[in-house]
């Protein structure tokens, strides 16, 4: 454990890959200390024994809100539901939050509760901020006790829409989406066994994906009051999520106009890529960018956009880092570039 005299830092739900990839970061980060990891089936067992690759050599501990909350922030990388309670444990004993899940993101407990069930802390969620620096949140972030962290395909998706949101430009929006398995989870399920996936893709949450509201809360933020239609697909992929969003646009407008429209949203984001080029998973893979393009379909007025981005590193944990950057006063790039 590196003993640098910087914030220390723990994270629970270690054994998981947004936990475990976050563990790895902040082990490498030149200024955090990571100070424990914790888990509820690997306790005891080290990260680099169930991830060599992230190479952190920590054993898993059983969580100790007392212990492990004696720290200057935590990560929490549970599934929602399981994540609220222990970030109201962590509230109380005075430890700034990133929680990874869906918990905090929703500004509105009652539209949470529609799509999620009953929520365990309805009391902190005003406190929360939404974790996307990119679309104005930086200010917040800085000051905030507990943020919430976006959702995988809501961070490409805002990121992706925001310069058109901004400018009025979205009468209606239709975003596909593709993702890699690991968006999932760890645990194994019909939905993401090798036999399933493998060879193939297909469109789950057809009904309505969770993530929607998320998405249409942030981009009615930016002053697009859309209902948003938006379909995942899954890829037989590990890590890698790309969305292509079709936009009905309130006037007509010229590509180069969009074009210039991002380049000038996008001029000093760090994260944020712009291309000529359809941007492709690989290309973003393990990193923090978001690689975007847009076109003009000239026959039917549409905007085309292509966002990608790492849905554990940008969509998750390299996001995280970015946040916690900015929580602590760092340049947010630090340990993530
Ligand atoms: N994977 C991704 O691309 C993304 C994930 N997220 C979010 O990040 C969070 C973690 O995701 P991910 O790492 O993929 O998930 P995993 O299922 O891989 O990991 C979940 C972690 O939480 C622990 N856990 C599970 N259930 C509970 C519970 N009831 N109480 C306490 N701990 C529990 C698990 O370990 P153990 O059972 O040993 O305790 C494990 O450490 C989730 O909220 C997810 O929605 C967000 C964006 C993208
Ligand atoms: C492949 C797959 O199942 N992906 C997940 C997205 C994971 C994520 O970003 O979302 P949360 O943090 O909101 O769980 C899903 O569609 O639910």
């Amino acid at each position: 454990m590196p003993s640098n005299g910087g914030p220390k830092v723990s994270v629970f739900g270690a054994s998981g890959y947004a936990g475990a990839l976050a563990a790895a970061l902040l082990q490498r980060h030149p200024h955090f200390q990571l100070s424990a990891i914790t888990s509820r089936s690997d306790v005891g067992r080290r990260l680099d024994d169930l991830y060599p690759r992230h190479r952190v050599p920590l054993a898993m501990e059983e969580l100790d809100l007392d212990r492990h909350g004696d720290v200057d922030a935590a990560i929490v990388a549970y599934p929602h539901h399981a994540a609220a309670p222990v970030v109201a444990g962590l509230r109380e004993r005075g430890v700034r939050v990133i929680d990874l899940s869906a918990d905090f993101r929703l500004r509105d407990v009652p539209t949470y509760e529609q799509w999620y069930g009953e929520h365990a802390a309805p009391q902190l969620v005003e406190h929360a901020a939404y974790g996307l620096p990119e679309l104005g949140y930086r200010e917040r972030i800085q000051v905030a006790d507990v943020v919430a962290n976006p959702g995988c395909f809501p961070t490409a998706a805002l990121l992706g829409l925001a310069p058109l949101a901004r400018a009025g430009l979205i009468d209606d929006v239709v975003i596909d989406a593709k993702t890699g398995v690991s968006g999932a989870g760890r645990a194994a399920t019909e939905k993401t066994h090798y036999v399933t996936v493998d060879e193939n893709v297909a469109a789950y949450g057809i009904a309505g994906h969770r993530h929607t509201p998320e998405i249409e809360q942030e981009l009615a933020v930016l002053g697009a009051e859309v209902m948003v239609t938006f379909v995942p697909h899954l890829l037989p992929l590990d890590q890698g999520e790309l969305i292509s969003a079709y936009v009905k646009p309130t006037r007509e407008i010229s590509d180069a106009d969009v074009r210039e429209l991002y380049a000038d949203r996008y001029a000093h984001e760090p994260f944020v890529e712009l291309t000529d080029r359809s941007p492709g998973v690989r290309d973003v893979r393990e990193t923090n960018i978001a690689r975007i393009t847009t076109q003009v379909d000239a026959r039917s007025g549409r905007i085309l956009v292509f966002a990608a981005i790492d849905n554990l590193w940008k969509g998750t944990s390299s996001q995280a880092v970015q946040n916690l950057n900015l929580m602590f006063g760092y340049d947010e790039s630090e340990g993530i570039s």
